[in-house]
């Protein structure tokens, strides 16, 4: 290193070694600063002044800056620019640095790395949302995934091979995924498409008998086996976690809850498109709304916002399982009382897991405290509000709400009811609480009348009414008399209290051990305090997570109650019922309806039109009927009412029963995926062949027009195709929509197909829609009269008219291609409509002859007449 490099950065550069692929935040004072092409990068990334702070090797240095306490939104900023940043503190005070040596520099170091999956700060986070981190690892030929939200400590593990990958990751939306540099060449572009940022490590991180060990010693355990088996794949997984969560948090772990492990046929299987295309948890534009989620999320905390992401984006396919839940709701529903007193006390439950991951991740402070008592209250209360007799569920719930009242009443005691956010600035512990803290604190407050009282003393005790307490900043405090009472102080037994410190022309001041003794405490009171505070924090922050198992399980309780109870008052409120699941192949839907769009349509007071659907013996359905009658609706409000079913809750229609559904598949709309350089055909083909290859037959499939991005005959053979195959091979449950009227006559030759219809009338030229879906066949698709409603020029939309009954002639009579070729090209000026137009003259004379008294002579003029005028129109 050259050697005017300074001694500041040297260090920096050695830092900054260390963390190259990070943007280094260099603690200095109040600031972070950050150097060279890191500060041009933040500086344009955050949009702030990039500036010059000395040179290095000849050249500028380039710097830009934050202070240090707005710093999160910075970083907050820069990761969702697919930035990493690596935070630089000061580990000593310049004090410190001081004494080692004139010159030296404060010590420093990285202590903690911000990225997408291990984000902790609730600034940083959405609340109602899981943070997760994933890593994918493979052990010969397995493959497994894990995933952690660092933020709550729910840790989870998967078998999974790279084709199950895609669909996971579109059902977790991990923000970062862990791969090894193999597995990044090899799936890169998947966990892209999930949108989530990649961190490659290296197989060490990924090794299984390495993680063993390491996951035991977290865990405290001697082996895993007491959480389950796990297979090799899955331990290097969670070991990769482990060990990126150590690197990120510099040895720092949160609390991790034991790994809980999935598997893939516990949950209904949803695929990426599927999930985009049903709008399940995210509407189109990417956001919650518009989705299913933003309609029936009625919970009132942020743990039970977050599982009832997590448990509509997993539908279950156990039966006792979707009962159970499904019993605990309808128990809420029938106890409105109960449920409304418990809802009350809801709205007051603090966000208890962030809680206390931050606290044992040592990033907390005084309100993660008073967020675990407030919590407390609130279960203790819910506790005392449930009655014994409770539906399996709530029962389980129930009994992880009690038992910690003697961290409660430790808190309780210990905490003011609204503490500050930082430690550092005390405050927070309650008066009462600890005897030496009262003390302080009267002394720094109570300075002046601790003093008072004590002058008062000693006046009584020398007899000596004049006698001061006074300060100055020589002395400090003395005790002061005037010269006439000097002997009497300078003589015993007074001179055994009153020590002599000065004589001036009037006055003798004196110290006593008490007094010196006081002045100190007074001056240190205030930093004693924040000790002590500072203490009593630790003290019960540790006293906290001794309980962290138990009060996870509390936080997944309340999440839970909050849930249950959530999907009650949505039943209510929205009149949704029951539905029965079964282990058959039933799909009965009476007067079923789409939650989403019926809400969107109930500001305009548009009632929505309930239809039913009964897939159980005919299993294929095949809709036909205009554009814009409500066939991607009915088609996406069954698969909906099936997800909503085996999450365990109520559903949207008058009565349901249901045979469990394994896979949902739905290819609804066509959208370009021009980023993959896939048009719009291709994209359609794609899923289309992913449906045809995996659906089994206990799968739900919706197909909304396949086959339309391309030629209508190329069209019609694919969708004929697919059809057919899913008939004799799939043997699935399905709902498909088209517009090839052909498809229909497939009812006559397959036995397990019907045909349904969306219904409209027509009304002057117009199309009314019904929106009804009935048994039989559209007779046409009104798609010209719907692109008139939508504003195409009324030319364009006569010239569709008279193109569309020459094609249907054509049709009739075999001669399409012939009818097509005779038609006179299309003029692009707009032509006159015909029947706005005024009648010719020829037209008008002719309306004005009446034949039957014609002569022959008149006729044969009248012929010349109009002859003429047809002449002079020319
Ligand atoms: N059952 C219903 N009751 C009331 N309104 C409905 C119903 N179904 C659909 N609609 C209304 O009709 C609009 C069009 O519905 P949808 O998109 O399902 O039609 P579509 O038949 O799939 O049309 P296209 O074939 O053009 O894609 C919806 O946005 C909604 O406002």
């Amino acid at each position: 290193m050259s050697s005017n490099v300074t001694p500041m950065m040297a260090q920096y550069l050695e830092i900054k070694a260390e963390h190259p692929d990070a943007l280094l935040f260099y603690r200095m004072g109040d600031f972070y600063e950050l150097f060279f092409d890191d500060a041009i990068a933040a500086a344009e990334a955050l949009d702030i002044a990039l500036t010059k702070r000395g040179k290095h090797l000849g050249e500028d240095i380039a710097m830009c800056g934050v202070p240090h306490h707005s710093a999160e939104g910075y970083f907050l900023t820069l990761i969702r620019k697919g930035h990493r940043v690596a935070v630089c503190e000061q580990l000593e005070s310049p004090a410190e640095a001081k004494k080692r040596g004139y010159k030296a520099v404060v010590k420093r170091g990285v202590t903690r790395v911000v990225t997408p999956g291990t984000l902790t700060e609730d600034t940083l986070l959405d609340a109602r949302r899981n943070n997760f981190l994933a890593a994918y690892a493979t052990v010969r030929d397995e493959g497994a995934l894990a995933w952690v939200d660092i933020s709550t400590g729910a840790f989870s593990v998967l078998s999974c091979d790279a084709a199950g990958l895609g669909p996971e990751l579109a059902r977790l939306d991990p923000k970062e995924v862990l791969l090894t540099e193999a597995g990044e060449a090899e799936l890169r572009h998947i966990v892209e498409d999930a949108g989530a940022a990649i961190t490659v490590l290296g197989n060490a991180a990924f090794d299984s008998t390495n993680g063993e060990k390491r996951l035991s010693r977290v865990y405290s355990v001697g082996s895993l086996e007491g959480f389950g088996t796990f297979s090799r794949a899955e331990i290097a997984a969670m070991a990769a976690i482990v060990e990126y969560i150590e690197i990120t948090q510099k040895g720092k772990l949160p609390l991790l809850r034991p790994p809980m492990r999935e598997t893939r046929t516990s949950a209904m299987q949803i695929d990426a498109s599927t999930r985009r295309s049903l709008e399940l948890v995210r509407g189109v534009n990417g956001g919650r709304a518009g989705s299913l989620l933003s309609v029936i999320d009625r919970t009132l905390t942020a743990g039970g916002a977050r599982l009832l992401e997590r448990r509509l984006s997993a539908p279950s396919r156990d039966l006792d399982q979707i009962t159970a839940r499904q019993e605990a709701v309808a128990w809420s529903l029938e106890h409105g009382d109960i449920a409304a007193t418990v809802e009350d006390r809801l709205r007051e439950v603090p966000d208890l897991d962030r809680a206390l991951s931050r606290l044992s991740l040592d990033r907390g402070g005084p309100r993660d405290l008073a967020s675990v008592r407030n919590t407390l209250a609130q279960a203790e209360t819910i506790s005392e509000t449930l009655p014994d007799e409770l539906p399996h569920v709530l029962a389980e719930t129930a009994q992880d709400l009690t038992g910690q009242g003697p961290l409660l009443d430790l808190l309780d005691a210990a905490l003011v009811a609204d503490p500050p956010m930082l430690a550092r600035d005390g405050g927070f512990v309650a008066s009462g609480y600890d005897a030496e803290l009262d003390e302080f604190r009267s002394l720094r407050d109570e300075g002046r009348t601790v003093i008072a009282g004590l002058q008062s003393r000693y006046a009584e005790q020398t007899g000596i009414a004049a006698l001061k307490i006074k300060h100055n900043n020589v002395l400090g405090y003395f005790v002061e008399v005037t010269a006439t009472h000097s002997e009497k102080m300078l003589a015993a037994p007074l001179s055994e209290t009153f020590i002599h410190r000065q004589t001036t022309a009037n006055q003798v001041r004196f110290t006593t051990v008490e007094l010196s003794d006081l002045e100190t405490r007074i001056l240190n009171a205030g930093g004693r305090c924040l000790e002590i505070e500072k203490r009593l924090y630790s003290s019960l922050k540790d006293a906290i997570l001794e309980q962290a198992a138990a009060l996870f399980n509390l936080a997944r309780g309340l999440a839970e109650i909050d849930l249950t109870a959530g999907l009650a008052r949505l039943a209510r409120e929205e009149n949704w019922v029951r539905p029965k699941l079964t282990k058959g192949r039933e799909f009965v839907i009476t007067e079923g309806r789409h939650p989403v769009v019926e809400a969107a349509l109930a500001p305009s007071g548009t009632p929505f039109v309930a239809n039913d659907c009964d897939l159980s013996d005919e299993s294929i359905w095949l809709l036909t009927g205009p554009n814009m009658a409500g066939k991607s609706t009915y088609l996406r409000q069954n698969a909906l009412i099936a997800v909503l079913a085996q999450m365990g809750a109520f559903v949207p229609a008058r009565e349901a029963t249901i045979g469990i559904v394994s896979q949902i598949f739905s290819r609804v709309g066509a959208s370009d995926d021009l980023s993959k350089g896939q048009s719009t055909f291709m994209v359609e083909m794609v899923e289309t062949a992913a449906i045809l290859n995996q659906a089994d037959d206990r799968a739900l499939v919706i197909l909304d027009e396949i086959g339309r991005g391309t030629a209508t005959y190329d069209g019609l053979s694919i969708a004929w195709a697919t059809l057919e195959h899913l008939h004799e091979v799939n043997r699935c449950r399905a709902l498909f929509a088209t517009h090839y009227h052909e498809m229909t006559h497939l009812s006559d030759k397959l036995e397990a197909v019907a045909n349904a219809t969306v219904s409209v009338k027509e009304w002057d030229g117009d199309v009314i829609f019904l929106h009804e879906v009935k048994r039989g066949t559209a007779d046409r698709s009104y798609g010209v009269q719907v692109a008139r409603l939508a504003g195409l020029p009324a030319t364009v939309v006569d010239r569709a008219k008279v193109v569309l009954e020459a094609l249907e002639q054509g049709e009739r009579e075999g001669k399409q291609k012939a009818i097509i070729d005779d038609l006179p090209l299309f003029s692009a000026t707009p032509a006159p409509a015909p029947q706005k137009t005024a009648p010719s003259e020829v037209e008008a004379r002719l309306k004005e002859i009446l034949p039957d008294e014609l002569s022959p002579k008149a006729a044969l003029d009248l012929i010349y007449e109009l002859r003429g005028l047809v002449r002079t129109s020319e």
